[in-house]
This record gives structure tokens, sequence and C-alpha cells, in this order.
């Protein structure tokens, strides 16, 4: 098959997608953006208007028409739907398969999904201790979720990253993370920028920076990713151990190098594409036939513009809506 990849705009050519398998959730994580569905809404029965697991294969293999390399399944909590294994199988070839999950349907599941060709998984966990666990996802699956972290490690599903939100009520565990994943084989952290462009609550952020200077110090090497211009820490354990973890900063809020280099498209559960994680507007694939999917997927394309630097603009130190764009940003969600 010949495969001709789609460039946007402003050269930035689509190599990835994450796919929100469900807007459900069996945690309520005070933090959730939930990949900007709105609320999640509690563990329920499958809801009508999730794709079905053929519909997201379709999908799937449309896109590698366009060589997308990458799929992320993530949700909700995309381990709710029973049928993800099925969905794995049916990755198309030369599409690698992650997915990003709150960890506590892995104990039992994870050599299955393994077997169904998963590649790698990242799983948040926030803290070391149940007690800031259970504040922050209001769930007691603090310990099932370190059971799961152990059966992905040991299904092989690694590099395994442990996301952990960073803002004023992490912030002080983010060390103890990074020892953590120093000490420990097969582990990587990713600290990610508390985003309140859809999660509302603007004050909890904190400035990442202060985090960038205090891992310049603690570590031994640093590199860049041209994928949104993310910078990785190589560090050390600190005890008698000579391992080492490498911990990975997402920080896209008001950050136009990281938006430049974006060539990530979003597939929504209900069967809508996105361009841009924040940005509201969406463009339906109608029926789901393959030509149907095709032509949202130019669409979606040919509408894409980076988030900071575009679509919203600096104007005296403030991040305004970019006149030229009509359709408005998402509106802060209430708590969720
Ligand atoms: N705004 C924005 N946030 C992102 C983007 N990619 C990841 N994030 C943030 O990082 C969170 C965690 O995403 P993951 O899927 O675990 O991580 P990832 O870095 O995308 O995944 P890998 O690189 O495949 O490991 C997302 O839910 C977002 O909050 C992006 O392209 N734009
Ligand atoms: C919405 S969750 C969906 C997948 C799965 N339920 C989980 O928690 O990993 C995907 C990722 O988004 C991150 N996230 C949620 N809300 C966020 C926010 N307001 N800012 C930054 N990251 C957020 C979570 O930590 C998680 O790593
Ligand atoms: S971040 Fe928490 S509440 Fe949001 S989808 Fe993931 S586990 Fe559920
Ligand atoms: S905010 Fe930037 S990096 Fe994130 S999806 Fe939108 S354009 Fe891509």
């Amino acid at each position: 098959m010949i495969r001709v990849s789609l460039e946007d705009e402003f050269g930035r050519t689509v190599s990835g997608v994450r796919v929100s398998l469900t807007d459900r959730c069996n945690f309520d994580c005070v933090y959730c953006h939930n990949e900007g569905l709105g609320d999640t809404r509690g563990p329920r029965a499958p809801a009508d208007d999730e794709l079905a697991a053929d519909e997201v294969i379709r999908i799937l293999e449309v896109l590698s028409e366009f060589d997308v390399e990458r799929v992320k399944f993530t949700g909700g909590e995309p381990m709710l739907r029973t049928d993800l294994e099925e969905i794995v199988a049916g990755v198309p070839e030369g599409m690698t398969p992650s997915l990003t999950t709150n960890g506590s349907f892995l104990p039992g599941r994870a050599a299955d999904l393994a077997a169904a060709g998963l590649e790698r998984v990242n799983i948040s966990q926030d803290a070391m201790d149940p007690e800031t666990f259970a504040n922050l996802t209001k769930s007691g699956a603090y310990e099932r979720v370190l059971e799961g972290v152990d059966a992905a490690l040991e299904a092989g599903l690694t590099p395994l990253k442990l996301n952990v939100v960073v803002f004023e009520a992490t912030a002080e565990h983010v060390p103890e993370m990074v020892d953590h994943v120093a000490e420990s084989d097969g582990l990587q952290l990713q600290l990610i920028e508390y985003m309140p462009e859809i999660a509302g609550h603007p004050e909890w952020a904190i400035d990442v920076d202060r985090v960038h200077e205090w891992l310049e110090t603690r570590a031994d090497r640093i590199e860049r990713r041209d994928m949104h211009d993310r910078r990785r820490y190589h560090v050390s354990a600190t005890g008698e151990s000579d391992s080492t973890g490498m911990v990975e900063i997402v920080d896209p809020v008001g950050n136009p190098s990281f938006c430049a280099n974006c060539g990530r498209i979003r597939v929504t559960h209900d069967g809508r594409f996105k361009g841009c994680l924040n940005r509201a507007d969406a463009h339906s694939m109608g029926d789901l036939s393959r030509s149907e999917i095709r032509r949202a997927f130019r669409a979606v394309v040919a509408t894409r513009v980076p988030y900071y630097g575009e679509y919203l603009i600096e104007r005296d130190g403030e991040w305004v809506m970019n006149d030229e764009y009509d359709s408005p940003i998402n509106p802060p969600e209430a708590d969720s």
C-alpha cells in the first residue's frame, strides 16, 4: 500500500493519534481534564455513543493509509472497555499501540493486552502514599494501581511511564517520585504540567520552570526531544545503588515550541476528530464509512494550527484568542 502522510498548513505532519475510547471513569481525579471530553460520568454500562471496536479499528486502518504511525488509547479510563484487547489486536500493521490508564484494571489483564500487541503503557500515579493518592483520585485503589504497575512490568509493557500531574497538591511529592523511578528498573516518570485551560482552577497551577530548574541540578544528563520540544532528565539513584531513571516534562501551557512540533490528532469516544486537545471544535466522521473517515481526516488536518502561538497569541503578557479563529476555546469545566 502506498502511504501518503498529511501535513497541516504549519508543516506539521500528523504521525500520531490519541483515541479516547470512553469518557467514563472509575476515578474522579480532582485535576481531571478528561482529554477535553467534559465530566467523567462514573463507571456504568458502555454508553450508546461510544465507538464500537470495529469502528475504532476502521478509523485506524484509514489513518494508517496516511502513514499515522502511533496510536495512544486513552479515556476517560480506557480499561473500562472490556473489548480493549480486541481493539488492540486490530491495530493495523505499522502502527504502534500504547495505552494511558489509571492502572487499576491492569492486574489480570496486562498479559492479555501484551499478547494482543500492546507495546507499552503509561500509568497515572501521582504520589507514593495512599492518603495523598485517595485525596487526589477520590479512589481507594492505591494498592491495586501498584499491582497494576507490577503486572505491566511483568508483561513487558515497557518502558513504563508513571504520569504525575504537577500542581500545588503534588509538587511536594515530585522528589520522591523522581527517586522512585531512579531506583526502579523499567520505570520512567512523566511530569505533566497542570492544564487549567480545560480543567479550570488556574490558581492550582505552579510555575513549571521551577521544576525544570530543580531537575537541572538533580540530573546527570539532559536531552531534548523533537516531539513537542520536550526535555528529558536522566537521574541517578541517591543511595548505594548505581541504577538510573528518566524524567520527562510535558509542559504545553503557554509553550509555542511544544505546539509547533505537535503531530497528533484526536479521536473522541463518540467518533469525531479533533486537531488539538484544547480546541472545542471537532469534525464529524459522518456514517463512519471509510470515505467519510478520509474526508473528516483531511478536514481536520486542514484546520490544525498550533494552539499556543497561533490559535492563542500573546498580548500584553496574556494568551488571548487570535481574531482569525471564531470557534470558542473550551470553557473551563467545573470541578471534575
Ligand atoms: N496539550 C497537550 N497535552 C498533551 C499532549 N500530549 C500529552 N499531553 C498531556 O500529557 C497527558 C499524558 O499523556 P500520555 O498519553 O500519558 O503521554 P504522552 O507523552 O502523550 O505519551 P507517550 O509520548 O506516548 O508516552 C495528556 O493527557 C495531556 O495532559 C499534547 O499533544 N498536547
Ligand atoms: C485524562 S487521563 C485518561 C487516561 C487515564 N484515565 C489516566 O488517568 O491515565 C490522561 C492523562 O491526563 C492527565 N491529566 C488529567 N487532567 C489533567 C490536567 N488538568 N492537566 C494535565 N494533565 C492532566 C492524567 O494525569 C493522565 O495522565
Ligand atoms: S485523570 Fe483520573 S478521573 Fe481523569 S480519566 Fe484519568 S483516572 Fe479518570
Ligand atoms: S495544545 Fe499544542 S501540543 Fe497540545 S494538542 Fe494542541 S497544538 Fe498539540
